[in-house]
């Protein structure tokens, strides 16, 4: 049985005063020994989140992280500099990091590679365009950014990470995969993990991304191959997120 797991992407936003309340709040609703519950933050306020999440059962992470191990990389952050922070989860190939920033099924594998290497557990994030799905290639899409991860780490670090599955399309814009579309999504990244190795496909939590709120989150996460949510605008709200991890 997988462990559901609700994670927050706050994006851009925030600062040092209203992350504070933000931060206590999901703190004191969060009971340790129910479901996995992290917080992917800034990284100018991963000391903040260490600060006010350290003993409790949130964990914190970061939404990106740096190919490289060390260097002259300017503005880059290593996987290695986020452990010093206690940091657990590094969010790898976000679809904004993909379309803004230039990250290739090839980069996202380096970072992902990364990522692992130091200890961090990354959250890969696949998901196809509105354009991709209306040209019917969603299946393949997601089976290549996919690939692309299976073909440098292997499928052994498949076991030691967390799948994302974000139609681009429902991100930011209220519209969300219905559960039947999310699910049959899903259910297609765990058959491709299956094929190389079936207690990993089995292990492995695959989480739905794009406008899950309060409203719609049990729904999808009752679906079978659904183990939580990767949560952006419902995660600024502490009432709205804890009611999302409520129902994981
Ligand atoms: O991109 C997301 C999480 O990484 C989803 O964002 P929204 O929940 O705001 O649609």
């Amino acid at each position: 049985m997988r462990k559901s797991f609700v994670a927050g992407n706050w994006k851009m936003h925030g600062s040092l005063a209203s992350n504070l309340g933000l931060l206590n709040a999901v703190r004191s609703g969060t009971d340790a020994g129910g479901i996995d519950v992290a917080l992917c933050v800034p990284y100018p306020y991963l000391a903040q989140a260490r600060s006010v999440l350290g003993g409790s059962a949130v964990a914190w992470g970061v939404q990106d992280v740096s190919e490289h191990a060390t260097g002259a990389y300017t503005g880059e952050v290593s996987a290695t500099m986020l452990t010093d922070f206690g940091c657990i989860y590094a969010i790898v190939g976000h679809s904004e990091r993909r379309s803004f920033y230039g990250d290739t099924d090839t980069v996202v594998a380096a970072k992902f590679s990364a990522a692992l290497k130091a200890g961090v557990t990354p959250i890969l994030c696949v998901g196809e365009t509105l354009a991709e799905r209306e040209a019917d290639i969603t299946a393949a899409v997601v089976t290549r950014q996919l690939n692309a991860v299976l073909a440098v780490a292997g499928i052994g670090a498949l076991a030691h990470a967390v799948v994302a599955y974000e139609p681009v399309w429902a991100i930011g814009t209220g519209r969300t995969a219905s559960p039947q579309q999310a699910q049959q999504v899903h259910a297609l990244i765990r058959a491709r993990i299956a094929q190389e190795d079936a207690g990993v496909a089995q292990g492995v939590r695959i989480l739905y991304g794009g406008s899950v709120k309060p409203s719609n989150a049990q729904e999808l996460f009752g679906q079978p191959d659904i183990d939580g949510g990767l949560i952006g605008g419902a995660s600024l709200v502490a009432a709205d997120f804890l009611a999302i991890c409520a129902a994981a």
